[in-house]
């Protein structure tokens, strides 16, 4: 079977934007599509501004910049994705949506397209069974922020063929990512790893014991963590990583230690998502943060 490319990716969110970014940096042709103009806008005007940031940092060259620009378009229209080789979807982490998605995807797409979801914890067998050929389906799972972040966990569901696995290895190889596989488990690996990173903070946080500030910095002074749980909250986005608990803890059955902490929900509840609304534990608005 032939190799990737043309890309496309659904959904011009936080993820979106980052890895339609990678895409074009590594000279994949690339439709970024969403329902939503406006942040389709606002995610290509962000991708182009990182690219410029990229070349005054000596990063990239300038023409390296031009050419990886001059191969993003960005559409409204699902049926524009008719040509491409691989979808990667980056839309909400609902399963409706994603189910929607992949069923207009299967009448729109050719029968060889081969079909990723970020999703960072959803069922990819279920996901699979939205389209007519499960096999060709698989998780395909960056993490935050893309363009910098190097691992992607390719994840087998139940009906994946090996080929569909052998496919996304070698696209990652391509765009420069570490790609570890691994099977279609809850939270899969670093998800399953990370929820009692945020958990626990969220209930120390909550218990008084201490601050949001003195976990972050705790964490990375004497953790050597990169981030601080709040932090990182921040930075993917309140709603997402709520969500992501919600399915780790349910597809567990329930298990305690997965169960999320009530504190999350009134943040989003708050409309409080974290850096997107420029303010979650901490304000962006204003601070330099
Ligand atoms: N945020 C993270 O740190 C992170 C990390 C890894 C994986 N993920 C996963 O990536 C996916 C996207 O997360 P995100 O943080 O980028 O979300 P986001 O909320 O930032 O962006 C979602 C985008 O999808 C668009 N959208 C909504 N409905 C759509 C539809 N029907 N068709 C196409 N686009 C639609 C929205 O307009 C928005 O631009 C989720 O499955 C999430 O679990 C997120």
């Amino acid at each position: 079977m032939e190799g990737v490319n043309k890309v496309a990716v659904i959904g011009s969110g936080t993820m979106g934007a980052g890895i339609a970014q990678v895409a074009i940096q590594n000279g994949y042709s690339s439709i970024l599509y969403d329902i939503d103009q406006q942040q389709l806008a606002k995610a290509k005007a962000q991708v182009f501004k990182r690219l410029e940031r990229l070349v005054e940092k000596g990063r990239i060259l300038d023409e390296e910049s031009i050419q990886a620009k001059e191969k993003l378009m960005v559409t409204t229209d699902l049926k524009s994705l008719e040509k491409v080789d691989l979808v990667i979807e980056a839309a909400p982490e609902k399963l409706d949506i994603k189910k929607s998605i992949f069923h207009q995807l299967n009448d729109i797409c050719s029968p060889e397209t081969l079909f990723a979801t970020n999703t960072s914890s959803l069922s990819i067998t279920e996901i699979a069974g939205y389209i007519q050929d499960p096999s060709r389906l698989a998780g395909f799972h960056f993490f935050n922020p893309a363009p910098l972040m190097p691992l992607v966990e390719i994840v087998q569901g139940i009906s994946t063929n090996q080929d569909t696995i052998n496919r996304l290895k070698d696209f990652a190889e391509k765009i420069h990512k570490y790609p570890v596989v691994c099977q279609d488990t809850p939270g899969f690996i670093v998800n399953r790893v990370a929820r009692p990173f945020y958990n626990e903070a969220l209930r120390i946080m909550n218990d008084q014991v201490a601050s949001v500030e003195q976990i972050d910095r705790i964490m990375k002074k004497a953790g050597g963590f990169k981030m601080g749980p709040f932090e990182l909250q921040d930075l993917i986005g309140i709603d997402i990583n709520l969500a992501t608990t919600r399915t780790v803890y349910s597809s567990f059955y329930g298990e305690n230690r997965f169960r999320p902490h009530y504190y999350q929900e009134r943040m989003v509840q708050a409309g409080r998502l974290g850096r997107k609304t420029e303010g979650g534990f901490y304000d962006y608005a204003s601070a330099e943060h």
